[in-house]
């Protein structure tokens, strides 16, 4: 996949968007239409697509429950259970203490939403969807902290309106803005308040190493600083793709001792260097040629973000190379993700928004950043990844 230089400015509204707004208020019209709603589900040539808008719709109010399937079926361990092939129902009653109704009612549900299949003989096995839940644990993680986010989007209306505090504000410590300044007991170097929300991260960074590191080659740098790196888990696979490369990882104290035991059980305690410290206060490590920003910017206000995008324009070496690598919003293909998931999800956590590229450019520009180039990764609902240069480097 080869890099593209970002178009700027964006091109203003042509007039053929100009008409297609006309069609689309055209469209909107004849759908809300009762009326027409009966012909077009009747009439032979509208009735294909007014079936797929129904079941479209339904899957919309719908999606909840079949959220849940997925997550009873991730509780009973319902994927690593049928990994090794298929079984009968009252086998699976029996090795997941479900009554056989209630498996019974589960594969079939689950079946439904090409989680599962059932066999000929009336056993079932793996799904296309089930089977890539199999040895992926950043998505096993993802669902089981779910349970957090179901309940705080109960009254979605609260939490739009900023009446209601959530729970996944306190897991992410660090978004608590209730805690004084974060300090103390459940504050973010609290070890047992980072604890859950390091694992999670942890178990999905493979996952995001492997899409930003398949896009962007290291070759040429010499030192690697990861600011708000987590565990680690990037810089170990960063430090086996490139082992000329000299690693460092900036992160709050209760994370960064996380990430020096890591980083001391994948051997490499002689090669890196941690930092402990908060990245909106405190100076970053200085002399790095590439910074990388993973699943950072989205947690943050503007205020902040540009807080430490000056932060790193600061640290990072003339000649250096600053990479930000998240979800974003208004991917093409993954907009639902970016606009909607990550959308409700960081409000629930209290601050930060998904944002679209041509909003993070605009940021890195600010903090004195220019060249953002795109370098395109396999999937880009996971991370999609943009770099730039200090301004001054050409
Ligand atoms: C969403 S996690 C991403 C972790 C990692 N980069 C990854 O992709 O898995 C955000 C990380 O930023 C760290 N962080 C948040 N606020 C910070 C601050 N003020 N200073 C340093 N690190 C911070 C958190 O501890 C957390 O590990």
């Amino acid at each position: 996949m080869t890099a593209e230089p970002l178009p700027h400015p964006v091109p203003a509204a042509s007039m053929l968007a100009v008409w297609l707004d006309r069609l689309r208020d055209l469209r909107n019209r004849k759908v809300a239409d009762p009326g027409f709603r009966r012909f077009a589900a009747r009439f032979f040539l509208t009735r294909p697509f007014a079936r797929r808008q129904a079941a479209a719709l339904f899957d919309l109010a719908a999606g909840f429950v079949y959220a849940q399937i997925l997550r009873a079926c991730v509780r009973a361990e319902l994927f690593d259970l049928l990994a090794p092939g298929p079984l009968a129902p009252a086998a699976i009653a029996g090795r997941t203490g479900l009554p056989l109704d209630g498996a019974l009612r589960l594969v079939r549900a689950a079946a439904s939403l090409d989680l599962l299949e059932e066999r000929r003989d009336g056993r079932f096995a793996l799904g296309p969807l089930g089977a890539a839940m199999v040895g992926n644990p950043g998505v096993t993680a993802m669902i089981a902290h779910h349970d957090m986010l179901y309940r705080d989007l109960e009254d979605p209306i609260a939490l739009l309106s900023g009446r209601r505090r959530a729970e996944l504000n306190r897991f992410w410590s660090y978004a608590d803005r209730g805690a004084p300044e974060n300090d103390g007991p459940g504050g973010h170097d609290d070890p047992p308040s980072v604890a859950g929300y390091t694992a999670l991260m942890g178990a999905s960074q493979a996952m995001v190493a492997a899409e930003i590191l398949d896009a962007y080659p290291l070759d040429r740098h010499r030192r690697l600083l990861d600011v708000g790196g987590g565990d680690a888990s990037f810089l170990v696979a960063a430090g086996a793709r490139a082992p000329h490369l000299a690693l460092s990882l900036f992160e709050l104290p209760a994370v960064a001792r996380i990430a020096q035991g890591r980083l001391a059980a994948a051997g490499l305690a002689a090669r890196a260097t941690v930092t402990a410290g908060s990245f909106l206060a405190d100076p970053l490590p200085t002399g790095a040629d590439l910074v990388t920003l993973n699943r950072i910017l989205h947690d943050h206000d503007d205020a902040e973000v540009l807080r430490l995008l000056r932060a790193v324009r600061r640290a990072i070496a003339p000649d250096g190379v600053l990479l930000v690598a998240e979800p974003m919003a208004g991917t093409p293909g993954a907009r639902a993700s970016g606009d909607a998931y990550f959308g409700f999800y960081l409000l629930a956590m209290g601050q930060g928004r998904p944002r679209t590229l041509p909003e993070i450019v605009a940021l890195l520009t600010q903090a004195g950043f220019d060249g953002a180039t795109v370098h395109p990764t396999h999937t880009p609902m996971i991370a999609r990844l943009v770099s730039a240069r200090p301004t001054t480097a050409r």
